[in-house]
């Protein structure tokens, strides 16, 4: 079932190695509207992710907004973590969910493929991303994904979906029109010098728009 919580704007963090910076920037993107916080580091060492995860975790427990660690089981459990994200290198949703237990977020990425987030729903994901939906600043060899994709998703699958790669306020608008839930951003977040009114644009989109409603009232119901 898709879980309330996961839906809107989902704020991967960039890679820096000046924790207070990381920390402002994201405390300007939750102040913005983000619903989720995913801590994505490649590259730093134990040292530094265990003291940006922490800081990340106190952070988002203040707004209340689940914190996500990308790729890292052990460090997820260690800070307490609401829940992991899991590419096709990482640790099955198996391991996660044990490690983790029952009502952790247990996030799985599905690229350009739905037999795979099909398996990920079976095993007990919470939920599915898909993508790269366009050209993506932070990962350019990324793989594909086409739009209808979200179409079939949603007509496939109970949990929910994220949309991910190169999207900004002006693209993201189709993707939750056909399903995606939650559009999981960097660049066109973190990357402008304006982070908190980036985030404000793209949580407006998951707003229901007063305005269409009355232009377009919707008799379904009647
Ligand atoms: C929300 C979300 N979707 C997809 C990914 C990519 O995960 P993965 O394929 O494991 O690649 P890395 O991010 O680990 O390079 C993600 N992190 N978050
Ligand atoms: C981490 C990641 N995974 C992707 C995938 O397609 O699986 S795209 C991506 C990067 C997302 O950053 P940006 O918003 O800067 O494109
Ligand atoms: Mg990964």
């Amino acid at each position: 079932m898709t879980r309330p919580e996961l839906g809107g704007l989902y704020a991967i963090t960039p890679e820096m190695i000046d924790t207070s910076g990381l920390v402002t920037m994201t405390q300007q993107a939750l102040t913005g509207g983000a619903r989720l916080v995913q801590y994505r580091n490649k590259t730093a060492g134990t040292a530094l992710r265990l003291e940006q995860a922490y800081s990340l975790a106190h952070l988002c427990r203040k707004f209340g907004v689940p914190f996500i660690v990308n790729d890292y089981l052990d460090l997820a459990v260690e800070v307490g973590a609401d829940g992991v994200h899991v590419g096709r290198d990482d640790a099955s949703v198996a391991e996660a969910r044990r490690r983790l237990g029952k009502g952790k977020i247990i996030g799985v990425s599905c690229y350009n493929r739905l037999e795979l987030a099909v398996e990920a729903e079976r095993d007990g994901a919470d939920y599915v991303a898909f993508g790269a939906f366009f050209d993506s600043p932070t990962k350019p060899g990324a793989a594909a994904a086409p739009m209808d994709l979200l179409d079939h998703a949603r007509r496939k699958l109970h949990v929910a979906v994220v949309a991910i790669g190169g999207i900004t306020s002006d693209n993201a608008g189709e993707l939750i029109s056909r399903g995606a839930n939650a559009v999981a951003v960097s660049s066109a977040l973190f990357a402008t010098g304006y982070i908190r009114s980036a985030a404000e644009n793209f949580s407006r989109l998951f707003q229901p728009n007063p305005t269409a409603d009355c232009l377009f009232p919707d008799h379904s119901s009647v």
